[in-house]
Protein backbone atom coordinates (compact mmCIF):
# COMPACT_ATOMS: atom_id res chain seq x y z
CA UNK A 1 0.00 0.00 0.00
CA UNK A 2 1.32 3.31 -0.94
CA UNK A 3 2.38 5.56 2.36
CA UNK A 4 1.01 9.08 2.65
CA UNK A 5 4.37 10.36 4.49
CA UNK A 6 6.54 11.98 3.03
CA UNK A 7 9.99 10.50 1.39
CA UNK A 8 12.56 11.71 3.88
CA UNK A 9 16.44 12.27 2.80
CA UNK A 10 19.05 11.22 5.38
CA UNK A 11 21.81 14.05 4.56
CA UNK A 12 25.84 13.88 5.61
CA UNK A 13 27.28 17.36 5.29
CA UNK A 14 31.01 17.48 3.71
CA UNK A 15 32.07 20.93 5.20
CA UNK A 16 31.21 23.41 7.61
CA UNK A 17 31.90 26.52 5.33
CA UNK A 18 29.40 29.48 4.28
CA UNK A 19 27.25 27.67 1.96
CA UNK A 20 26.92 24.17 3.95
CA UNK A 21 25.56 26.67 6.72
CA UNK A 22 23.29 28.18 4.34
CA UNK A 23 22.19 24.75 2.90
CA UNK A 24 21.55 23.42 6.07
CA UNK A 25 19.65 26.42 6.72
CA UNK A 26 17.55 25.38 3.96
CA UNK A 27 17.16 21.76 4.69
CA UNK A 28 15.58 22.59 8.35
CA UNK A 29 12.61 24.79 6.58
CA UNK A 30 9.46 23.19 6.68
CA UNK A 31 9.09 22.00 3.48
CA UNK A 32 5.40 23.11 3.83
CA UNK A 33 6.07 26.55 4.15
CA UNK A 34 6.60 25.99 0.25
CA UNK A 35 4.39 23.78 -0.43
CA UNK A 36 6.50 20.94 -1.08
CA UNK A 37 4.35 17.55 0.82
CA UNK A 38 5.96 14.61 -0.69
CA UNK A 39 9.90 15.01 0.28
CA UNK A 40 11.53 16.20 3.45
CA UNK A 41 15.23 16.30 4.77
CA UNK A 42 17.05 15.58 7.54
CA UNK A 43 21.17 16.15 8.14
CA UNK A 44 22.44 13.23 10.18
CA UNK A 45 25.89 13.69 10.02
CA UNK A 46 28.62 16.75 9.38
CA UNK A 47 32.02 16.30 8.70
CA UNK A 48 34.74 18.80 8.77
CA UNK A 49 38.56 18.52 8.55
CA UNK A 50 38.61 19.76 12.60
CA UNK A 51 36.29 17.58 15.30
CA UNK A 52 35.61 20.67 16.93
CA UNK A 53 34.21 22.52 14.09
CA UNK A 54 31.98 20.14 13.60
CA UNK A 55 30.63 19.82 16.87
CA UNK A 56 30.58 23.54 17.10
CA UNK A 57 28.09 23.13 13.61
CA UNK A 58 26.37 20.28 15.02
CA UNK A 59 25.58 22.22 18.20
CA UNK A 60 24.35 25.66 16.23
CA UNK A 61 21.70 23.71 13.83
CA UNK A 62 20.70 20.45 15.49
CA UNK A 63 22.25 18.36 18.15
CA UNK A 64 21.40 15.01 17.21
CA UNK A 65 23.76 15.74 14.15
CA UNK A 66 26.32 13.42 14.33
CA UNK A 67 29.83 15.31 14.15
CA UNK A 68 32.85 13.91 12.59
CA UNK A 69 36.75 15.35 12.58
CA UNK A 70 36.65 13.74 8.54
CA UNK A 71 34.59 13.52 5.54
CA UNK A 72 35.55 9.71 5.37
CA UNK A 73 33.76 9.18 8.63
CA UNK A 74 30.50 11.08 6.63
CA UNK A 75 31.17 8.46 3.81
CA UNK A 76 30.91 5.60 6.05
CA UNK A 77 27.97 6.52 7.83
CA UNK A 78 25.18 3.86 6.98
CA UNK A 79 22.24 6.51 8.21
CA UNK A 80 23.32 8.83 5.11
CA UNK A 81 21.47 8.19 2.03
CA UNK A 82 22.79 11.01 0.18
CA UNK A 83 25.79 13.77 0.11
CA UNK A 84 26.08 17.42 0.26
CA UNK A 85 29.78 18.72 -0.62
CA UNK A 86 30.43 22.01 0.16
CA UNK A 87 34.24 22.00 0.19
CA UNK A 88 36.31 25.11 -2.06
CA UNK A 89 36.40 23.69 -6.07
CA UNK A 90 39.67 22.14 -6.26
CA UNK A 91 37.87 19.41 -3.72
CA UNK A 92 34.95 18.67 -5.47
CA UNK A 93 36.21 15.44 -7.53
CA UNK A 94 38.03 13.90 -4.68
CA UNK A 95 35.18 14.58 -1.63
CA UNK A 96 32.27 13.65 -4.74
CA UNK A 97 34.34 10.73 -6.02
CA UNK A 98 35.06 9.14 -2.04
CA UNK A 99 31.27 9.77 -1.49
CA UNK A 100 29.70 7.94 -4.64
CA UNK A 101 33.28 5.21 -3.86
CA UNK A 102 31.05 4.77 -0.45
CA UNK A 103 27.70 4.40 -2.71
CA UNK A 104 26.16 7.56 -1.65
CA UNK A 105 24.13 9.75 -3.72
CA UNK A 106 25.86 13.68 -4.12
CA UNK A 107 24.81 16.90 -4.70
CA UNK A 108 28.11 18.74 -4.84
CA UNK A 109 28.36 22.53 -4.78
CA UNK A 110 29.00 25.00 -8.59
CA UNK A 111 31.61 24.57 -10.55
CA UNK A 112 31.06 21.03 -10.03
CA UNK A 113 34.49 20.05 -11.02
CA UNK A 114 37.85 21.81 -12.41
CA UNK A 115 37.10 20.88 -16.01
CA UNK A 116 35.20 18.73 -17.82
CA UNK A 117 37.67 15.73 -17.46
CA UNK A 118 37.24 15.56 -14.00
CA UNK A 119 33.49 16.10 -14.50
CA UNK A 120 33.45 12.71 -16.96
CA UNK A 121 35.65 10.48 -14.53
CA UNK A 122 32.69 11.07 -11.99
CA UNK A 123 30.14 10.85 -14.13
CA UNK A 124 31.40 7.37 -15.21
CA UNK A 125 32.15 6.48 -11.37
CA UNK A 126 28.07 7.10 -10.78
CA UNK A 127 27.01 5.63 -13.42
CA UNK A 128 29.31 2.57 -11.77
CA UNK A 129 27.69 2.60 -8.25
CA UNK A 130 24.39 2.89 -9.85
CA UNK A 131 24.16 6.15 -7.55
CA UNK A 132 22.37 9.85 -8.25
CA UNK A 133 24.39 12.57 -8.98
CA UNK A 134 23.78 16.22 -9.73
CA UNK A 135 26.01 19.71 -9.88
CA UNK A 136 24.37 21.85 -6.62
CA UNK A 137 23.30 24.72 -9.35
CA UNK A 138 20.50 26.23 -7.02
CA UNK A 139 18.69 28.56 -9.38
CA UNK A 140 17.91 26.77 -11.85
CA UNK A 141 15.56 24.50 -9.42
CA UNK A 142 13.63 27.72 -8.16
CA UNK A 143 9.95 28.31 -8.60
CA UNK A 144 10.99 31.58 -10.47
CA UNK A 145 12.96 30.17 -13.09
CA UNK A 146 10.78 26.92 -13.77
CA UNK A 147 8.14 29.67 -14.59
CA UNK A 148 10.39 31.59 -17.26
CA UNK A 149 11.21 28.88 -18.85
CA UNK A 150 7.31 27.38 -19.18
CA UNK A 151 6.82 31.05 -20.40
CA UNK A 152 10.08 31.18 -23.12
CA UNK A 153 8.86 27.56 -24.06
CA UNK A 154 5.26 28.38 -24.56
CA UNK A 155 6.16 30.20 -27.87
CA UNK A 156 4.33 33.30 -27.20
CA UNK A 157 7.45 35.14 -27.64
CA UNK A 158 8.90 33.47 -30.96
CA UNK A 159 12.47 32.16 -30.87
CA UNK A 160 15.02 33.98 -28.25
CA UNK A 161 17.44 36.25 -30.67
CA UNK A 162 19.80 37.37 -27.91
CA UNK A 163 20.52 36.98 -24.28
CA UNK A 164 22.85 38.83 -21.74
CA UNK A 165 23.64 38.08 -18.29
CA UNK A 166 26.08 39.48 -16.07
CA UNK A 167 27.20 38.45 -12.27
CA UNK A 168 29.50 40.72 -10.43
CA UNK A 169 30.59 41.44 -7.10
CA UNK A 170 32.69 43.30 -5.48
CA UNK A 171 34.72 40.88 -3.07
CA UNK A 172 37.36 43.32 -1.98
CA UNK A 173 40.27 41.65 -3.22
CA UNK A 174 42.95 43.81 -1.27
CA UNK A 175 41.55 42.99 1.55
CA UNK A 176 41.53 39.15 1.14
CA UNK A 177 44.38 36.93 1.88
CA UNK A 178 45.92 35.39 -1.13
CA UNK A 179 45.27 32.29 0.23
CA UNK A 180 41.37 33.04 -0.13
CA UNK A 181 39.39 30.39 -2.49
CA UNK A 182 38.32 33.93 -4.52
CA UNK A 183 42.13 34.62 -4.95
CA UNK A 184 44.31 31.49 -5.00
CA UNK A 185 44.50 29.36 -8.14
CA UNK A 186 45.76 26.38 -5.97
CA UNK A 187 41.73 26.57 -4.95
CA UNK A 188 40.61 26.93 -8.62
CA UNK A 189 40.53 31.08 -7.75
CA UNK A 190 38.47 33.46 -10.06
CA UNK A 191 35.54 35.09 -11.66
CA UNK A 192 34.80 32.61 -14.17
CA UNK A 193 34.70 29.74 -11.60
CA UNK A 194 32.76 30.93 -8.96
CA UNK A 195 30.47 33.40 -10.21
CA UNK A 196 30.31 32.07 -14.06
CA UNK A 197 27.95 29.39 -13.56
CA UNK A 198 25.51 31.93 -12.75
CA UNK A 199 25.16 33.94 -16.37
CA UNK A 200 25.62 29.98 -17.69
CA UNK A 201 22.75 28.61 -16.48
CA UNK A 202 20.86 31.36 -18.01
CA UNK A 203 21.84 30.77 -21.26
CA UNK A 204 21.89 27.08 -20.69
CA UNK A 205 17.68 27.77 -19.48
CA UNK A 206 16.99 29.56 -22.24
CA UNK A 207 18.88 29.11 -25.59
CA UNK A 208 20.61 25.14 -25.11
CA UNK A 209 17.34 24.06 -23.67
CA UNK A 210 15.00 25.64 -26.16
CA UNK A 211 13.20 23.66 -28.03
CA UNK A 212 14.24 24.76 -31.81
CA UNK A 213 17.72 24.39 -30.84
CA UNK A 214 16.75 20.35 -30.11
CA UNK A 215 19.26 19.86 -27.73
CA UNK A 216 22.46 21.26 -29.99
CA UNK A 217 25.90 22.34 -28.71
CA UNK A 218 26.75 26.04 -29.57
CA UNK A 219 28.76 26.22 -32.50
CA UNK A 220 31.30 28.94 -30.78
CA UNK A 221 32.15 29.78 -27.88
CA UNK A 222 34.35 32.83 -27.50
CA UNK A 223 36.13 34.46 -24.53
CA UNK A 224 38.54 37.24 -22.53
CA UNK A 225 40.15 37.31 -19.27
CA UNK A 226 41.25 39.86 -16.96
CA UNK A 227 43.56 39.07 -14.34
CA UNK A 228 44.63 40.04 -10.82
CA UNK A 229 47.92 41.46 -10.20
CA UNK A 230 47.61 39.82 -6.77
CA UNK A 231 47.63 35.92 -8.01
CA UNK A 232 47.27 35.67 -11.60
CA UNK A 233 43.45 34.46 -11.40
CA UNK A 234 40.64 35.68 -13.44
CA UNK A 235 39.21 38.89 -11.78
CA UNK A 236 36.74 39.44 -14.70
CA UNK A 237 35.91 37.17 -17.84
CA UNK A 238 33.27 37.88 -20.72
CA UNK A 239 32.36 35.27 -22.89
CA UNK A 240 30.22 34.68 -25.78
CA UNK A 241 28.43 31.22 -26.80
CA UNK A 242 26.89 30.91 -30.24
CA UNK A 243 24.34 28.71 -31.03
CA UNK A 244 23.94 28.17 -35.01
CA UNK A 245 23.75 25.06 -36.68
CA UNK A 246 22.38 25.94 -39.54
CA UNK A 247 22.74 25.00 -42.42
CA UNK A 248 24.25 21.36 -41.51
CA UNK A 249 21.08 20.78 -39.37
CA UNK A 250 17.53 21.11 -40.85
CA UNK A 251 15.63 20.69 -37.63
CA UNK A 252 17.58 23.26 -35.30
CA UNK A 253 16.18 26.77 -36.43
CA UNK A 254 17.77 28.21 -33.22
CA UNK A 255 20.86 30.75 -34.36
CA UNK A 256 21.23 33.35 -31.70
CA UNK A 257 24.26 34.68 -29.15
CA UNK A 258 24.61 34.57 -25.37
CA UNK A 259 26.98 37.27 -24.29
CA UNK A 260 27.75 36.63 -20.37
CA UNK A 261 30.47 38.28 -17.73
CA UNK A 262 31.44 37.82 -14.35
CA UNK A 263 33.72 40.10 -12.25
CA UNK A 264 34.83 39.78 -8.15
CA UNK A 265 36.36 43.41 -8.82
CA UNK A 266 33.14 45.36 -9.46
CA UNK A 267 29.71 45.80 -7.51
CA UNK A 268 26.80 44.40 -8.57
CA UNK A 269 25.14 46.89 -11.42
CA UNK A 270 21.89 45.20 -11.27
CA UNK A 271 21.70 44.54 -14.83
CA UNK A 272 20.27 40.54 -14.03
CA UNK A 273 19.16 39.14 -16.99
CA UNK A 274 18.30 39.83 -20.41
CA UNK A 275 16.46 37.61 -23.08
CA UNK A 276 14.92 39.02 -25.95
CA UNK A 277 12.52 37.36 -28.06
CA UNK A 278 11.16 38.03 -31.84
CA UNK A 279 7.76 39.13 -29.94
CA UNK A 280 8.89 40.37 -26.51
CA UNK A 281 11.56 40.23 -23.77
CA UNK A 282 12.27 38.63 -20.35
CA UNK A 283 14.04 40.27 -17.79
CA UNK A 284 15.29 38.79 -14.75
CA UNK A 285 16.20 40.87 -12.14
CA UNK A 286 19.47 40.50 -10.17
CA UNK A 287 20.90 38.93 -8.25
CA UNK A 288 20.45 36.40 -11.17
CA UNK A 289 21.75 33.60 -9.04
CA UNK A 290 18.49 33.74 -6.59
CA UNK A 291 16.03 36.27 -8.28
CA UNK A 292 12.62 37.18 -7.05
CA UNK A 293 11.01 39.02 -10.06
CA UNK A 294 10.53 38.93 -13.44
CA UNK A 295 9.40 41.17 -16.15
CA UNK A 296 8.08 40.19 -19.62
CA UNK A 297 7.22 42.67 -22.11
CA UNK A 298 5.05 41.76 -25.31
CA UNK A 299 5.64 43.74 -28.67
CA UNK A 300 3.02 44.70 -30.93
CA UNK A 301 2.04 42.37 -33.54
CA UNK A 302 4.53 43.08 -36.79
CA UNK A 303 6.00 45.69 -34.44
CA UNK A 304 9.33 44.56 -32.68
CA UNK A 305 10.52 46.80 -29.85
CA UNK A 306 6.91 48.56 -29.29
CA UNK A 307 5.89 47.24 -25.73
CA UNK A 308 1.87 47.03 -25.91
CA UNK A 309 1.91 44.99 -22.55
CA UNK A 310 4.43 44.02 -19.44
CA UNK A 311 3.82 41.80 -16.84
CA UNK A 312 5.94 41.21 -13.66
CA UNK A 313 6.18 38.24 -11.17
CA UNK A 314 7.34 38.33 -8.05
CA UNK A 315 7.98 35.38 -5.77
CA UNK A 316 8.69 34.32 -2.01
CA UNK A 317 9.21 31.46 0.05
CA UNK A 318 10.75 30.82 3.36
CA UNK A 319 14.70 30.31 3.46
CA UNK A 320 17.42 31.35 0.99
CA UNK A 321 16.35 29.18 -1.47
CA UNK A 322 18.36 26.35 -1.77
CA UNK A 323 15.63 24.08 -0.84
CA UNK A 324 14.31 23.42 -3.58
CA UNK A 325 17.57 21.70 -5.24
CA UNK A 326 17.83 19.40 -2.04
CA UNK A 327 13.56 18.87 -2.70
CA UNK A 328 14.63 17.76 -6.18
CA UNK A 329 17.54 15.48 -5.20
CA UNK A 330 14.98 13.76 -2.65
CA UNK A 331 12.58 13.09 -5.68
CA UNK A 332 14.97 11.76 -7.72
CA UNK A 333 16.71 9.21 -5.18
CA UNK A 334 12.77 8.46 -4.32
CA UNK A 335 12.36 7.42 -7.80
CA UNK A 336 15.27 5.67 -8.69
CA UNK A 337 17.01 8.09 -11.20
CA UNK A 338 20.55 8.24 -12.19
CA UNK A 339 20.25 12.15 -12.90
CA UNK A 340 17.77 15.19 -12.71
CA UNK A 341 15.67 16.39 -15.81
CA UNK A 342 16.12 20.09 -14.59
CA UNK A 343 19.94 20.05 -14.50
CA UNK A 344 20.75 16.34 -15.79
CA UNK A 345 24.32 15.14 -16.15
CA UNK A 346 24.42 16.71 -19.90
CA UNK A 347 24.21 20.38 -18.94
CA UNK A 348 27.10 20.29 -16.21
CA UNK A 349 28.85 18.63 -18.80
CA UNK A 350 28.23 21.38 -21.28
CA UNK A 351 28.88 24.04 -18.27
CA UNK A 352 32.55 22.22 -17.96
CA UNK A 353 33.37 22.16 -21.50
CA UNK A 354 32.65 26.23 -22.58
CA UNK A 355 34.53 26.94 -19.15
CA UNK A 356 37.17 25.02 -20.42
CA UNK A 357 37.38 26.51 -23.69
CA UNK A 358 36.93 29.93 -22.10
CA UNK A 359 40.31 29.59 -19.68
CA UNK A 360 42.31 28.07 -22.78
CA UNK A 361 41.92 31.50 -24.55
CA UNK A 362 42.38 33.10 -21.76
CA UNK A 363 45.31 31.68 -20.99
CA UNK A 364 43.93 30.77 -17.07
CA UNK A 365 45.99 27.55 -16.77
CA UNK A 366 46.13 25.58 -13.07
CA UNK A 367 48.85 25.17 -11.20
CA UNK A 368 50.84 21.59 -12.01
CA UNK A 369 48.27 19.00 -10.21
CA UNK A 370 45.63 20.53 -9.19
CA UNK A 371 43.89 19.03 -11.83
CA UNK A 372 43.22 15.66 -10.55
CA UNK A 373 41.76 14.88 -14.29
CA UNK A 374 42.87 16.63 -17.65
N1 LIG B 1 25.50 27.81 -4.28
C1 LIG B 1 25.93 28.98 -3.84
O1 LIG B 1 25.23 29.98 -3.79
C2 LIG B 1 27.31 29.08 -3.36
C3 LIG B 1 28.21 28.07 -3.64
N2 LIG B 1 29.48 28.16 -3.20
C4 LIG B 1 30.41 27.08 -3.54
O2 LIG B 1 30.68 26.33 -2.37
C5 LIG B 1 32.05 26.02 -2.27
C6 LIG B 1 32.57 26.52 -0.92
O3 LIG B 1 32.40 27.91 -0.82
P1 LIG B 1 32.28 28.65 0.61
O4 LIG B 1 31.32 27.95 1.48
O5 LIG B 1 32.08 30.08 0.32
O6 LIG B 1 33.76 28.44 1.17
P2 LIG B 1 34.25 28.48 2.67
O7 LIG B 1 35.70 28.79 2.61
O8 LIG B 1 33.37 29.32 3.51
O9 LIG B 1 34.08 26.96 3.17
C7 LIG B 1 34.73 25.89 2.57
C8 LIG B 1 34.91 24.79 3.60
O10 LIG B 1 35.58 23.71 2.97
C9 LIG B 1 36.44 23.04 3.89
N3 LIG B 1 37.78 22.96 3.31
C10 LIG B 1 38.41 21.81 2.97
N4 LIG B 1 39.61 22.04 2.49
C11 LIG B 1 39.81 23.37 2.54
C12 LIG B 1 40.88 24.21 2.20
N5 LIG B 1 42.06 23.74 1.74
N6 LIG B 1 40.72 25.53 2.36
C13 LIG B 1 39.58 26.03 2.82
N7 LIG B 1 38.51 25.26 3.18
C14 LIG B 1 38.63 23.95 3.05
C15 LIG B 1 36.38 23.83 5.18
O11 LIG B 1 35.49 23.14 6.04
P3 LIG B 1 36.02 22.22 7.23
O12 LIG B 1 37.08 23.02 7.91
O13 LIG B 1 34.82 22.00 8.05
O14 LIG B 1 36.57 20.96 6.66
C16 LIG B 1 35.77 25.15 4.80
O15 LIG B 1 35.03 25.74 5.83
C17 LIG B 1 32.73 26.64 -3.49
O16 LIG B 1 32.97 25.65 -4.45
C18 LIG B 1 31.72 27.65 -4.03
O17 LIG B 1 31.73 27.77 -5.44
C19 LIG B 1 29.88 29.19 -2.42
C20 LIG B 1 29.03 30.21 -2.09
C21 LIG B 1 27.68 30.26 -2.59
O1 LIG C 1 27.82 30.75 -5.74
C1 LIG C 1 27.98 31.89 -5.39
O2 LIG C 1 26.94 32.74 -5.40
C2 LIG C 1 26.95 33.90 -4.64
C3 LIG C 1 28.29 34.52 -4.56
O3 LIG C 1 28.27 35.55 -3.63
C4 LIG C 1 29.36 33.50 -4.16
O4 LIG C 1 30.66 34.09 -4.19
C5 LIG C 1 29.34 32.37 -5.12
O5 LIG C 1 30.21 31.34 -4.72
Amino acid sequence: MASNQPFELRWGIISTGKISRCFVRDLQVNPKSRNVHDVRHKVIAVGSRNLATAEEFANVYDRSIKAYGSYADVYADKDADAVYIGTPHTYHYENALDAIKAKKHVLCEKPVTLNAAELRSLLDAAKKQGVFFMEALWTRFQPLTLEVKKIAESGVLGEPVALQADLSSDCRLHELPKTHRLLDPYLGGGALLDLGPYPLVWAILALYEHPSNKNSRPSQVTGAMLKTRLTGVDRSTSFIVTFDAAPSSASNTLATQAVLSCNIHAADYQTGVVIRYERGVIVVTAPIYCPKSFTVQYYAEGKPGVVVKEETRRFEYVGTGMHFEADEVARCVRDGKAESELWGHDKSLLQMEIFDEVRKQGGYEFPPGVEKMV
